[in-house]
């Protein structure tokens, strides 16, 4: 597999973190979940309702579907993406509580509703730092789909336990603007920049 943008040496630590990570979330149990998804729907719903993406999960990640039920109860229309070719943009599709999910690739599950454009996009990630970098799974999914949605605000959300001290960055990466966790949220210092 070729890495067009970055270097190799950003390709392979990027690598042994998401290996690290996948021994790390082994451990990490059920409640932290749920806790970190009431406190996103509780900053969420102090919101107006809105078009909102989050993801079904892939297997140790962070499970969103009570969020997805709780802000669908409070009229947001919420989104799952469907995972296209590497190299395109996430395509971001309507999920209700009864839509039958479809498998897609890597193992994601996306529903069958029409396409539709995110307000807000709750980003996942395998590994983050406190400058608001991320990693995920190497795809680039993130990556290109926030950059070719300036009007969509990305809210990333992790486990405390994915932080890392620094997160190589690529030159197609961008720093998250706000990453919740179950103990805190971690906003951007925009003076640093
Ligand atoms: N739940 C969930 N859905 C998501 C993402 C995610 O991170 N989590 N994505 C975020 O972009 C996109 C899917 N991205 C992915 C890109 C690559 C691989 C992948 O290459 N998996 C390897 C194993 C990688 C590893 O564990 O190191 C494989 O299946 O062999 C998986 C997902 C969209 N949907
Ligand atoms: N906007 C973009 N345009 C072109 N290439 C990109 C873009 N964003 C990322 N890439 C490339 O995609 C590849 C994978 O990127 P990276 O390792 O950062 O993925 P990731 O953030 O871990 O994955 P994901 O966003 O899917 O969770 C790299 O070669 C990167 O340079």
């Amino acid at each position: 597999m070729t890495h067009s943008g970055d270097l190799p040496g950003t390709v392979h630590e990027k690598r042994a973190i998401r290996a690290a990570m996948r021994d790390r979330l082994v451990h990490v149990p059920p409640a932290t979940s749920r806790h970190l998804c009431e406190r996103l729907a509780s900053r969420l719903l102090t919101e107006t309702p809105a078009c909102i993406a989050c993801v079904w999960p892939l297997p140790g990640e962070v499970d969103l579907r009570p969020l997805c039920e709780k802000l669908h109860q409070h009229d947001w229309r919420v989104l799952i993406p469907e995972t296209p070719p590497k190299g395109s943009p996430l395509i971001f599709r309507q999920w209700r509580p009864e839509a039958e999910m479809k498998q897609g690739r890597f193992g994601t599950s996306y529903p069958d509703g029409p396409v539709s454009v995110p307000d807000v996009i709750l980003v996942p990630m395998v590994a983050f730092d406190r400058r608001g970098y991320r990693l995920g799974y190497g795809g680039g999914y993130y990556d290109r789909t926030l950059a070719r949605l300036p009007g969509s605000k990305p809210v990333g959300y992790a486990f405390s336990a994915q932080e890392v001290a620094e997160v190589p960055v690529g030159p197609f990466d961008m720093a998250l603007p706000i990453i919740i966790t179950e103990n805190e949220d971690i906003i951007r210092d925009m003076s640093s920049d």
